[in-house]
């Protein structure tokens, strides 16, 4: 694959755990954004590989972007360059921005470090919150929770909106916390109208440098920057109810066949196709 790209002048420029970005010499403003079948949990990219999943992502990535009514980073035009058949499917051509270094973290339940944090301090980034919540509780109203993002392999640190405001300033600052709630309560109600559960997601942005406007990047409401539940299965409060609605499968798998020392063990065929499934019914409910 690497080959194809190379021959049509793609330059690999960036890694992450699930994805490979690419630039091209002759289009200096765009990039490619490639997303793998790769999986992972517990901070470990598992194996083998999800089939179908880069695909699936990007083509949730791709809708949302549809359903959103503000202005993101797809590239969009004639003068486009190629894009390898073998990966176009699972491939984003994206404009380059200057990306701003926050992560846009919106919650509507409490979970994940925002968990960790409330228990030590009975606030989110700042945010103080009603005692006596517990694990996947909804919040009183969404709050936005910026993370500064740490480099590869770290981390991202949980900020307070003060700390983002010295980090970007405060007029970019306070569109990234307006835009992510806004776009959270347009997404969170969309969802809910399917019997999904957005219960938080990490947008990022950058503005585009052609025109000074706020732009959405990255990849959006995807099921690996986004905590999706089945609503049924949370209303049921029964042990599946904060169930992620893909990931709780190889969750439920590693943590009766792993110690959590080491590598993970190799996944088998029939978790990898109960996974895949997982995949290809959000993207189904989501976007019927
Ligand atoms: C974190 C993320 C990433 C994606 C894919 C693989 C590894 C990391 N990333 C996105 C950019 C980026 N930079 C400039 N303009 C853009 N439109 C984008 C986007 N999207 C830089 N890093």
């Amino acid at each position: 694959m690497t080959d194809a790209l190379a021959e049509l002048g793609w330059q690999h420029a960036y890694s992450g755990k699930v994805r490979e970005l690419y630039e091209h010499a002759a289009h200096p403003a765009l990039m490619l954004v490639i997303a793998s079948d790769r999986v992972s949990a517990f901070d470990h990219v598992l194996e083998p590989g999800i089939p179908g999943k880069g695909a699936l992502l990007t083509e949730l990535s791709r809708w949302w972007f549809e359903q959103l009514d503000v202005p993101n980073h797809l590239a969009a035009g004639d003068d486009l360059p190629e894009v390898p058949t073998e990966v176009a499917d699972r491939a984003m051509l994206v404009r380059r921005l200057d990306m701003h270094p926050v992560e846009c973290v919106v919650r509507g339940y409490l979970s994940g470090s925002g968990w960790v944090e409330y228990q030590a301090t009975q606030s989110v980034c700042g945010i103080p919150l009603p005692a006596g919540l517990r694990d996947g509780d909804r919040l009183p109203e969404p709050i936005y929770t910026p993370a500064w993002k740490a480099p590869m392999g770290e981390h991202d640190e949980n900020i307070t909106f003060e700390r983002s405001v010295e980090l970007v300033g405060a007029p970019v600052a306070a569109a990234l916390r307006d835009a992510s709630l806004a776009i959270f309560a347009r997404a969170s109600s969309l969802a809910a109208s399917r019997g999904v559960i957005l219960a938080d997601t990490k947008f990022e942005f950058g503005t585009d440098p052609a025109t000074g406007v706020l732009t959405l990047a990255d990849e959006v409401l995807t099921s690996d920057s986004s905590r999706y539940w089945d609503a049924e299965l949370y209303a049921a409060g029964g042990p599946d109810r904060l169930a992620s609605f893909d990931k709780q499968i190889v969750r439920n798998w590693l943590a009766s066949n792993w110690d959590r020392t080491g590598t993970p063990p190799t996944l088998p065929p029939e978790i990898v196709e109960r996974t895949a499934a997982r995949y290809r019914e959000l993207l189904a409910r989501l976007t019927a």
